[in-house]
């Protein structure tokens, strides 16, 4: 029989030799993306998306970042937006930090030297957590906006995380029902670029993914207290999907000496697409965080 020969076709129809990627470990191609900066960057960041979404929606956040000639770099998480895998599925959630790690590695090859920061939300921080946990030595800090750490008491009381795990193994494609976008911002204009985003995953989420969602801040609990890099936790005090409480344990449980929580009273879950006053914090934070944390010592950062 010959080999297959027509190329690898994205979830999207797009030929992936048309597309920036790399091959996972399990040969799942990754959409990945790199935002330049015009001149040398000063500084890598690596930005991990959350749950459902994909990294191009990151470029407002990514084009802040190179105007300030910091290099950024991301992907689509397996089962998310232009990468292969069944939409919103994943066997182990290990398989998310797996790839993470072998982006840094992919992007460490070529810019050698450069100090590197990780950037996550919601999912995407416990991705972030459990990446610094594997490669600490690699990051000069880590960045969380609004990270799961720990499940929303109300969602996942005892007794439907044990339902929702004998569920997982009978129905693992049992849908618990979508997320109202309209609970995870303020910002209308957000709310319906997200509810109109072909690339978001609109589908409910499986009980097979939520396990391993619990799963994940399970191993972020036992992570934390090994967790000494220097950390910019940004948080809602209305975050009804992820528990503002996980940022203030984050708090109390890191080693990292240089760590910061900046809580924004009344804001949703998604901080960086939240209403104006909020998101431009957000970026300001950020920025402002990354400037005092960025050694001089790289020539193109004596500018
Ligand atoms: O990573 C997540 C996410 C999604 C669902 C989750 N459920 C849990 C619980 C479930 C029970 C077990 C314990 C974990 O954690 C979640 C994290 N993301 C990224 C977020 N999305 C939400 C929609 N977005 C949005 N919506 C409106 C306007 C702009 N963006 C983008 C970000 C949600």
């Amino acid at each position: 029989m010959p080999e297959d020969s027509s190329p690898a076709l994205s979830p999207q129809g797009i030929p992936y030799t048309e597309l920036t990627h790399y091959v996972n470990s399990d040969g799942q191609h990754i959409f990945s993306r790199c935002w330049k900066p015009s001149g040398p960057p000063r500084g890598l960041i690596f930005i991990v998306h959350g749950a459902g979404e994909h990294c191009l929606r990151y470029t407002d956040l990514a084009e802040a970042l190179t105007g300030l000639n910091y290099l950024v770099f991301s992907h689509d998480h397996v089962g998310h937006g232009q990468s292969e895998g069944d939409r919103m599925t994943v066997s182990d959630f290990h398989i998310y930090v797996r790839d993470s790690v072998q982006h840094v590695d992919l992007m460490r090859k070529e810019h050698a030297g450069l100090p590197l920061f990780m950037c996550g939300h919601s999912m995407g921080g416990a991705i972030a957590i459990l990446t610094a946990d594997e490669r600490p030595e690699e990051f000069s800090g880590v960045i969380l906006i609004s990270p799961l750490v720990v499940p929303n008491p109300e969602s996942a009381t005892s007794c439907k995380v044990f339902a929702a795990k004998i569920l997982s193994h009978l129905l693992p494609n049992f849908s618990l029902g979508t997320i109202d976008p309209n609970s995870v911002s303020r910002n209308k204009e957000e709310v319906e670029a997200y509810s109109v985003d072909p690339l978001v995953y609109h589908g409910g989420m499986k009980v097979s993914f939520a396990v391993q969602l619990l799963n994940a801040t399970a191993r972020v609990e036992k992570a934390l207290p090994r967790f000494r890099l220097p950390l910019l936790l940004l948080h809602g005090t209305l975050d009804k999907l992820c528990d503002i409480r996980g940022s203030h344990i984050m708090m109390e449980t890191i080693q990292s000496e240089d760590k910061t929580l900046k809580v924004y009273e009344d804001a949703f879950h998604a901080l960086h697409k939240e209403l104006p006053e909020v998101t431009t914090s957000v970026f300001q934070e950020i920025e402002s965080w990354l400037q005092q944390r960025i050694g001089d010592t790289h020539p193109s950062n004596t500018e």
